[in-house]
């Protein structure tokens, strides 16, 4: 990488991420070439590089892009469609029917650009997808330019998108193979969950994903009823199930992960396990709260995930954040609980490392992408700032983001969308789906 910067971004504060616990105050991050090529203080940027592009952000808080580690990024189509049930009754009397009248390559797509809008708004960079059709997601991701890890994924039964196990996997990794060498796209082979997936399937699933070098990515242990449902059917609970078959593994991205016992958070770490924390979509669905905190003390990865907008209902990781960092505390009885630097790096850089990327992605350090993020505090209600740690946790929303660079490219500048799709056509898509839903 030559060392002439073509970005400079001057800020009031810089939080990297890493080191862990650090801000830094009046720095710039110098960017080439859409990668971060130094950090440093902003007196020195400017004489360094005084004829450089930059954008000053002199009441802004600087950090790395949020990585949403679990979302079901269509079914923002879906928001709002069946709200206040458990998961069962959410996705058999209305999830699953509505996916089978409605999922189609045109629905993903464009319930994946509306969901890719809303998300880099939120300062969310990338984001690791479960859903039918990758196909039409991933041209919705790249139409959007965000970077997307996106599921092969696979169930028991026929859906409209695949007849059976092998349809799915076929399907899945022909996507794969047309992907393959994209800059902002990656893959994980997504097995729904133990209860929608048999012993052969997932055996399979673990052999391919060691063949592939690839992550997998499951929901486990969402619900008590999953975990009885599975002594009666297996004789064992879920992820001793999934040991037995071989999935466990520093690739495992285990999704809610909310019912676990002590002994099945040391399986975890023992495996080197990544577990995706969804706050908002366990309470909403009352599923429970998932001892985040305990499994990191474990050291097991845990990042954020939003789920899909039908069961959260936003896509919004200043959100999660905040309900990470207060249902710790209110479970554990312990104010100290998952403390906003600890919620904060959840957000981006344990994401990044649960899906094998954290030398590319998720914090701000010379080498990575730039994939970045600022928010503005310059209101009323974001003043007085003693740490902006702590407000980017427990005062900010994402709608004080005001700036968004994917690969260093603005996507959002000053407030303002740069996405390719105008929101006139998002919401004109929205409008046509919600019709079409609702008849
Ligand atoms: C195989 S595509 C993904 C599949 O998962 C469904 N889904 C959405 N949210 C959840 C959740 O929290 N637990 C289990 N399954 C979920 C989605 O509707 C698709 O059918
Ligand atoms: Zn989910």
């Amino acid at each position: 990488m030559s060392d002439i910067a073509d970005l400079l971004l001057h800020a009031r504060w810089v939080v990297p991420v890493e080191p862990h616990g650090t801000t830094l105050e009046h720095h710039t991050v110098a960017v080439r070439d859409g990668r971060i090529l130094a950090l440093l203080p902003q007196e020195e940027a400017r004489r360094l590089y005084p004829q450089v592009q930059a954008v000053e952000l002199p009441h802004h808080v600087l950090f790395p892009g949020f990585v949403n580690l679990h979302v079901h990024a269509a079914m923002a189509l879906m928001r709002g469609i069946a709200d206040d049930l458990p998961l069962m009754r959410w996705l058999q009397e209305a999830i699953w029917p509505t996916e089978g009248r409605h999922v189609s390559p045109a629905f993903v797509r464009d319930g994946t650009l509306l969901a890719a809008a809303e998300m880099l708004r939120g300062g969310i960079t990338t984001c690791n997808d479960m859903y039918f059709y990758p196909e039409a997601a991933a041209q919705a991701f790249d139409e959007a330019g965000m970077r997307a890890v996106l599921g092969t994924v696979v169930l028991a039964f026929p859906t409209p998108y695949a007849s059976d196990a092998d349809d799915y996997l076929r399907k899945g990794l022909a996507v794969r193979d047309q992907w393959r060498g994209h800059p902002r796209i990656d893959f994980t082979l997504a097995p729904h969950a133990p209860y929608t997936v048999d012993d052969d399937t997932l055996k399979r699933v673990a052999a391919l994903a060691a063949e592939i070098e690839t992550p997998i990515h499951i929901h486990i242990h969402e619900t008590v009823q999953e975990v009885t449902d599975s002594i009666t059917q297996h004789g064992v609970r879920p992820l001793t199930r999934l040991e037995r078959l071989g999935l466990l593994g520093a690739n495992f991205i285990g999704v809610h992960a909310v019912h676990l016992d002590e002994t099945e958070i040391a399986l975890l770490a023992h495996h080197g396990c990544a577990v995706a924390h969804c706050p908002t979509s366990n309470m909403k669905l009352a599923s429970g709260a998932a001892p985040a905190a305990a499994l990191r003390a474990a050291g097991v990865t845990v990042g954020l995930g939003t789920d899909g907008a039908a069961s959260n209902n936003r896509m919004d990781m200043f959100a999660e954040m905040r309900h990470a960092s207060l249902l710790a505390k209110v479970t554990s009885g312990d104010a100290t609980a998952l403390p906003a630097s600890e919620v904060l790096r959840m957000a981006t850089l344990e994401g990044a490392r649960a899906l094998g990327m954290a030398e590319r992605i998720g914090s701000i350090e010379p080498g990575k992408q730039a994939d970045l993020c600022a928010v503005a505090l310059d209101t009323p209600e974001t003043r007085p700032c003693f740490d902006p740690v702590s407000h980017l946790v427990y005062v900010a929303g994402r709608e004080h983001v005001s700036h968004v660079w994917v690969d260093g490219e603005a996507r959002l500048d000053k407030g303002k969308s740069l996405l390719q799709t105008s929101d006139k056509e998002l919401l004109r898509l929205a409008a046509v789906w919600q019709t079409k839903l609702v008849n």
